[in-house]
């Protein structure tokens, strides 16, 4: 009979207790054939498990000189020394497409970055002139669901600071929970409920890294009041005010979208948005001092009552967001060329 873990009652107890992490030297009491097949397993067991990029442990796992690694091949890869970054929601990836003389790189030819995996984030960083301000833009952001871990989720943002970057405009795609809002309507993110936060999922937990930012940095006022009210008076001038809203944005850990008890708590505390993303990355974009913009599209209206038979699906979100697409992208644009930013060179 061939040699294996479910035939031979000794292997079995020794692999279990392995596994429940008693020394290693108790390897050297077996027999030889017993420690041979028992040290082939194991290997076989850790090379299966989920790497240290794909589980979620909010732990940090990424030294300071990690991102700076990635920041020194970016810098060493392009001319352009952006001053805002934009991070683009479920199917808003177009709002790059305003950008000029672009130099445009695959996550996945970039040292150490993440891959998107989620349909309508295409994987691409793009930098360029945005009415003569220098931008990058994220094609695709990373989402907790995804299996990323919250520092690679957030790893982006640290990579931009390292770049230069002062300002970060997050956008999503979100459903409203707020009854007087519209699908379609586009919500200026005034503050945030950081859900998974709330369950000690944060992507700053581990010791701190002081040349990022403070141990305790402060959330309050974190999306710019200045960039909101300037957003609006586009908005105005633009003929847009009739579907601008401004609100609380909610990010809960997803992929499933919210029950009806579940969205009725949400509505009961005031949230105006729901979503599964943007809260990691403005958390760490606060903590390393730099200033946030958030906007969040409504894609539908979360079901709220138990006599409703609608439900909302990925495909109607990224529908939604592509009718609003050149809206958002011409808010956005005018909100960068306002700015009050000198750009550098390299
Ligand atoms: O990246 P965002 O937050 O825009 O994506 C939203 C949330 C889920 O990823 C997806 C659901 O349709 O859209
Ligand atoms: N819930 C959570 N996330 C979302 C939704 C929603 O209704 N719509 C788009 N992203």
């Amino acid at each position: 009979m061939p040699h294996s873990l479910e035939t031979c009652l000794l292997c079995k107890c020794w692999y279990s207790l392995l596994w429940n992490s008693l020394l290693p030297e108790l390897l050297l009491i077996l027999c030889a054939r017993h420690c041979l097949f028992l040290l082939k397993s194991l290997a076989l067991n850790l090379s299966a498990r989920p790497s240290a990029i794909g589980h979620t442990s909010p732990l940090p796992i990424l030294l300071y000189e990690d991102y700076q690694q990635t920041a020194d091949w970016l810098l060493s890869q392009t001319q352009h020394r952006p001053k805002v970054a934009i991070i683009c929601g479920s199917g808003l990836g177009m709002l790059a497409d305003a950008l000029k003389c672009q130099d445009s790189f695959k996550y996945a030819d970039i040292p150490g970055f993440p891959q998107s995996t989620v349909q309508g984030h295409a994987g691409k960083l793009v930098f360029g002139d945005l009415k003569g301000k220098t931008c990058v833009c994220m094609q695709g952001r990373f989402h907790m669901y995804e299996g990323h871990s919250l520092c690679k989720v957030t790893f982006p943002i640290r990579v931009f600071k390292l770049l230069g970057v002062e300002t970060v405009i997050v956008t999503n795609a979100a459903g409203s929970l707020n009854d007087t809002y519209h699908c379609g309507d586009i919500m200026i993110i005034k503050d945030h409920i950081n859900f998974p936060g709330f369950a000690g999922l944060n992507p700053l937990n581990g010791p701190n890294e002081e040349r990022f930012g403070p141990r305790f940095p402060p959330m309050s006022g974190i999306y710019d009041k200045h960039l909101r009210q300037m957003a609006f008076d586009i908005c105005k001038t633009m003929g847009f005010a009739q579907f601008v809203q401004e609100g609380v944005y909610c990010m809960v850990g997803g992929p499933n979208f919210e029950s009806i008890a579940e969205a009725g708590l949400l509505h009961k505390l005031g949230v105006d948005a729901v979503g599964m993303s943007t809260a990691p990355e403005v958390v760490v974009a606060g903590h390393c001092g730099m200033r946030v913009f958030g906007l969040s599209l409504i894609t539908n209206k979360v079901v709220k009552s138990y006599e409703d038979t609608e439900s909302v699906n990925h495909e109607s979100v990224l529908e939604v967001s592509k009718m609003r697409s050149e809206t958002l992208q011409t808010l956005v644009t005018e909100l960068v060329s306002r700015m009050d930013i000198n750009n550098n060179t390299a």
